[in-house]
């Protein structure tokens, strides 16, 4: 199955939340239009964005995505045909785009988790040059799915590969977002790239994490290096860059606690990782990655602001937006803060991870 496949079945209560709620609200219409004939025109209705092909990103902001040429369009009935009645093809709900139809949208949007600043934004956008038409509910989608995109897609860069080896990458974020997951995910990832992996388990104070972290290499066929528990991590950062260098490893994944109940601690403890590892190559750690948990909603987002002031977070992962009705909180991320969003999770399987695709991602997260 490809991955865009298991984003579409797996946003499931996302795409359900925003598109049911899109439906929901055209739906509300005081009155379902009839075709008279007579009526203002409308452009027809927008068939569904295909999936297999990515999109190119609409050239200006408020259009309609293209229609691509194979698409089947909807029948248009002729003059005579409009003017005889003899209009046989069914007529989608439409709603006239006002000021209370915006509002719903923009609340059906927080609750969704786009956020207030966010949802504002995308809703005025959609509003531009629309206001007083009837609208259906596959056009909303599509706008909507425009404009997610729009705001996605200068974040959506996969994993910078850099030529320096070992390659370092440190792995942030609260306990249970997912980072073993998420390191033993790209560590398999990069293995099958053909290559050489050595992970660190630098939650020494878990006993759990290590030994999860090291069923994962042993999946990936990947050394992990771990050391007593409760022993300094930046002691085995150390150990893990003195063997991922002697071994040529092209990647270092360093897995590390997080505790959040004691920042200072975290902090120094991060900070003392970098140092260590600094020693061996100054311009370590290449990439910083922020895993965060989309079932956790809004409060994504204070944990980014969070994890900036504890380390130097280059990216994302965001992981779990299988099973949540809350995937909309990656859209405020994206807009908030720019970070470079590298990866999604949308399961538990080695193949659940792939990089951030925002056409896919707006199209599966509305349900288009
Ligand atoms: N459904 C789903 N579950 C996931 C995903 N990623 C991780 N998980 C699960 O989330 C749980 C926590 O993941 P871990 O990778 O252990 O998280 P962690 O951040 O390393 O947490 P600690 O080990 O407690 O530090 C595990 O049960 C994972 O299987 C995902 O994309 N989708």
């Amino acid at each position: 199955m490809s991955f865009f496949s298991k984003l579409k079945d797996r946003l499931t209560r996302s795409s359900s939340k925003i598109g049911q709620g899109l439906d929901d609200i055209v739906g509300e219409a005081p009155e379902v239009a009839p075709r008279t004939g007579t009526e203002r025109a409308e452009p027809a209705p927008e068939p569904p964005a295909p999936t297999s092909v990515p999109q190119p990103a609409p050239d200006e902001k408020l259009q309609p995505a293209p229609t691509p040429a194979q698409q089947p369009q909807p029948e248009r009935t002729g003059l005579v045909g409009r003017l005889f009645g003899r209009d046989n093809a069914p007529a989608e709900p439409r709603r006239e785009l006002d000021d209370a139809m915006l509002e719903e949208l923009e609340d059906m949007l927080i609750a969704a988790d786009l956020g207030v600043d966010t949802a504002l934004r995308v809703v005025s956008n959609i509003a531009e040059g629309r206001l007083g038409r009837k609208v259906s509910s596959s056009e909303l989608k599509g706008w909507l799915a425009a404009e997610i995109e729009r705001i996605m897609a200068p974040v959506a860069r996969p994993l910078p590969l850099y030529p320096k080896k070992p390659q370092v990458v440190l792995v942030v974020g609260v306990n249970g977002s997912g980072k073993t997951t998420t390191i033993g995910k790209l560590a398999s990832q990069f293995r099958a790239a053909g290559k050489s992996v050595v992970i660190a388990a630098g939650d020494t104070f878990r006993a759990a994490a290590v030994e999860q972290l090291q069923v994962w290499g042993d999946r990936a066929g990947v050394p992990v290096m771990k050391a007593a528990e409760g022993s300094d991590p930046a002691s085995l950062a150390y150990d893990a860059m003195t063997r991922a260098e002697a071994e040529s490893a092209d990647l270092l994944m360093i897995d590390t606690a997080g505790r959040l109940q004691n920042r200072a601690d975290l902090m120094e403890e991060l900070a003392k990782i970098v140092r260590v590892i600094r020693k061996k190559d100054p311009s370590a750690p290449h990439n910083t990655l922020l895993v965060l948990d989309a079932t956790t909603g809004q409060n994504a987002l204070s944990q980014v602001e969070t994890f900036r002031k504890l380390a130097d977070v280059s990216g994302l992962v965001m992981t779990k937006l299988d099973g949540t009705a809350r995937g909309g909180v990656l859209v405020a991320l994206a807009d908030k803060f720019g970070l470079p969003i590298h990866a999604i999770g949308v399961g538990e399987q080695i193949d659940d991870l792939d990089a951030f695709e925002p056409g896919d991602f707006a199209r599966a997260l509305v349900g288009a």
